[in-house]
């Protein structure tokens, strides 16, 4: 470069003057271009950022819509919040775009345990709400890396829409759009079996496993009526955010199921669970040392969960014992249970729901009768399910769940028997189980050997009722006048 410059310049002088004066002008022009270039680099740099971002803004100005980013990972900090939103509106589009995207891909979205079918990138599904219609797609990009990190990919759900419909968009259909994707997710979502007694002290909920139980409504034998009347209870209840907000009371509600032994608490329980899609908090009332150890535990239950305490009867202190606790002799009453039936009063009453989800405690028993009014009162048990003996009803479900028969000529005889006998649908179902998947020849046997069942029942609630008949009519030792023999008497043995 020094040495063609002279010629560029057309300069002449002597030639070591030249050559030392031509060097110094060389290096400066070469300084000054080098700055130039430099500057000239600067300057589109800056330029070519400046009018890209100036024609960006120019056409955007010109589109007539509007676009919206969900994206998936937050980068600024808000991380949950930001992926709830995203994965509210990937369930929320797998609804819409089975039929519509060319390309879907199985997604797997936290806490849900199937896949969800969503539009794959660079697809886009269209939605209508209320006569406007928007567009969806999914779009990757590639993200710089600055000082801190390296390049990354990000991935959104744009959501584009014309301009004069944002306030319907921005209001109304995104509040669909997020409360039906969050629906479906918390419809979806792996259910949990949490319970107290795997502490040592009883004291904290442990998380015991996922809760896969098969139960569900349709296959429980129960009458149908019956059983669509606690459906409707339930979902009134798990919906009716804005009833319990409008009328300012706590969002929850209490069952109490009671009957013997084998008719289906525990089963309507899961089903319950299923349906609601609630985690199920198993309490273990008599391993909790005391009342204040009761309040946090139910302090500790999340909301869209079910509270289960079974067989409530068996916690003697529970039953009928509110009076003789205030009746004092405080160390006769250590030495029974820890958590006493106000205890357990208060922690009911106290258990608030925020308005974010609904609570449900469901109490079991096998006897109704010894349970302390205060405890069975609306506002603590709204709702008491008799659970009984199977009728006929109940044995068609069983019939069809068990071996796939809907008709036979046998139920007839079947219908007389369960009128008269008292028998469990656990135990229908036991005599049927042997027949299942082996055809309808088999599930004449059992139906056959169900008749036998009921048959030998029968004889067996004759001879005890001519019994009892006979004892209540023979006079006592040294009394003549014939008192009834007590039939309760014994009745909560089990549970002492
Ligand atoms: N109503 C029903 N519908 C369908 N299956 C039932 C029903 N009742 C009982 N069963 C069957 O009998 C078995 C026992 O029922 P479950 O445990 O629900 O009875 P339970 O009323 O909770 O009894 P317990 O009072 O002893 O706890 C269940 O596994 C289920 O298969
Ligand atoms: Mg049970």
């Amino acid at each position: 470069m020094v040495n063609i410059l002279p010629f560029f310049m057309g300069h002449r002088g002597s030639p070591g003057q030249e050559g030392v004066s031509q060097m110094g002008l060389g290096m400066a022009i070469a300084a000054s271009m080098v700055v130039l270039t430099r500057f000239q680099q600067f300057l589109l740099n800056h330029l070519h950022g400046y009018l890209e971002r100036f024609i960006r803004k120019l056409f955007k100005s010109m589109d007539p819509n509007v676009q919206i980013r969900f994206t998936e990972d937050s980068t600024d900090g808000s991380g949950p919040r930001n992926y709830e939103a995203y994965a509210a509106v990937e369930t929320y589009l797998s609804a819409k775009c089975s039929g519509q995207a060319p390309s879907l891909k199985a997604n797997s979205v936290r806490d849900i345990g199937n896949p969800v079918l969503c539009v794959d990138v660079g697809e886009g599904v269209s939605d209508e709400f209320n006569g406007v219609k928007v567009w969806w797609s999914l779009v990757e990009e590639e993200e710089k890396g600055n000082a801190y990190r390296g390049a990354r990919k990000t991935r959104y759900y744009a959501l584009k829409f014309p301009k004069r419909y944002r306030e319907t968009v921005v209001g109304e259909y995104l509040r669909h759009v997020m409360e039906e994707g969050k629906a479906v997710v918390a419809m979806n979502r792996q259910l949990k079996l949490y319970s107290n007694t795997s502490s040592d002290d009883g004291d904290y909920w442990n998380y015991i496993m996922d809760f896969n139980h098969p139960a569900k409504f349709e296959t429980l034998a129960m009458e149908k009526e019956r059983k669509q009347d606690i459906i409707d209870d339930l979902i009134r209840f798990s919906t009716g955010r804005e009833y319990y907000r409008r009328i300012g009371k706590p969002w929850k509600r209490g069952y109490l199921l009671h009957g013997p032994p084998g008719t289906g608490k525990s089963t309507m329980i899961a089903a319950m669970a299923n349906l609601l899609s609630y985690d199920i908090y198993d309490l273990e009332l008599t391993a909790v040392r005391s009342n204040a150890a009761l309040k946090r535990l139910m302090n500790r239950i999340p909301c869209n969960s079910i509270l289960v305490i079974e067989d409530i009867d068996c916690s003697s202190e529970i039953t009928n014992q509110r009076e003789k606790n205030n009746q004092g002799d405080e160390g006769a009453r250590k030495k029974r249970e820890k958590v006493t039936l106000s205890g357990l009063l208060n922690c009911i009453d106290g258990l608030f729901s925020a308005n974010d989800g609904g609570r449900l405690i469901v109490f079991t028993t096998n006897h109704v009768g010894v349970l302390d009014l205060a405890l069975l009162r609306t506002g603590r048990m709204d709702k008491h399910i008799e659970m009984s003996y199977c009728g006929f009803e109940a044995f068609r479900i069983l019939a069809k769940n068990y071996l796939g028969i809907e008709e036979h000529e046998l139920f007839g005889r079947i219908e007389e028997l369960l009128k008269e006998s008292s028998i469990t649908p656990a135990d229908v179902g036991e005599n049927l189980i042997a027949g299942s998947g082996k055809g309808e020849d088999c599930g004449e046997d059992c139906l056959n050997k169900l008749i036998q069942v009921l048959e030998k029942k029968q004889r067996e609630e004759e001879v005890n009722k001519l019994s009892i008949q006979a004892l209540v009519k023979k006079p006592r030792d040294g009394d003549g006048d014939g008192d009834e023999v007590e039939a309760e008497e014994g009745e909560n043995e089990e549970c002492k």
